[in-house]
């Protein structure tokens, strides 16, 4: 899997998509949402691949086992380089998930990386202990949701930068940590709480950043873009 920065493709339509991807000149890591996924359906995956982009597919299921189990074995023939569930769905969510993966991935073609979210990134403290009614710090939770799935078996976890380092730590290097709420320094946090620069998720600990609007809403995304990877890719 490449490490560019995943650009979160959060359009209404294909029609926005191809205007946006038109800009670049070069093959991206970019994210289909549930925005995109529930208005286009699975033939959005295909066009954007047929431009030479990998795809993070971010539906992030959560569901009983075997419905996630077969809709990932459904996903799966997508062929996209990456995808998602809820680790609040259990470790034997989780394991179905993966067994539904591993089955619909053809013969030919390599199984996409599978990670689960821990807590969103919407999410401050606070929200989590009054309204999921977990009495923890929120460091302890997003732990705890990156072992359980260390457990399944799945290959890392969707988190905040600031909780990257520790599952590294806690759960090894080649764990991914996939970290969205990034924003350029004096950017717009939007509806993001747990939010960090490029630069700052490159030194704490993250393998693979995700930015939407930072380069979506600029004037001139591709000059954004360039930005973000400057900023990601300095030592
Ligand atoms: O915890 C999570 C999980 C997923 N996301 C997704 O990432 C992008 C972020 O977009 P921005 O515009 O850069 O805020 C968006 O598609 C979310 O659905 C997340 O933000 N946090």
């Amino acid at each position: 899997m490449n490490n560019k920065p995943i650009i979160a493709l959060d359009f209404p339509s294909e029609k926005e998509v191809v205007e946006f991807l038109g800009h670049f000149d070069e093959s991206l890591f970019v994210k289909i949402g549930m925005e995109l996924y529930l208005q286009e359906g699975p033939n959005i995956v295909e066009k954007v691949k047929g431009l030479g982009h990998d795809v993070f597919l971010d539906l992030k299921l959560h569901d009983i086992p075997n419905t996630v189990k077969s809709a990932m074995k459904g996903l799966a023939r997508l062929g996209v380089d990456l995808v998602n569930v809820h680790a609040a769905g259990g470790i034997n969510m989780m394991e179905g998930a993966l067994e539904g993966l591993e089955a619909g991935t053809p013969s030919d073609q390599s199984r996409a990386g599978l990670i689960a979210v821990t807590q969103l990134t919407s999410t401050t403290e606070q929200q989590m202990q009054e309204q999921q009614k977990i009495k923890l710090p929120l460091i302890e939770s997003v732990l705890n949701y990156a072992q359980i799935t260390k457990q399944a078996g799945l290959d890392g976890v969707v988190c905040s930068v600031h909780e990257a380092a520790t599952i590294s730590e806690v759960c090894g290097e080649d764990f991914l940590r996939v970290t969205p709420g990034i924003r350029l320094a004096g950017g717009e946090s939007h509806d993001q709480k747990r939010v960090a620069t490029p630069n700052f998720a490159r030194n704490h600990g993250s393998s693979l950043i995700v930015v939407g609007r930072a380069i979506t809403n600029s004037a001139d995304p591709v000059n954004a873009y360039n930005t973000v990877v400057k900023l990601w890719e300095a030592k």
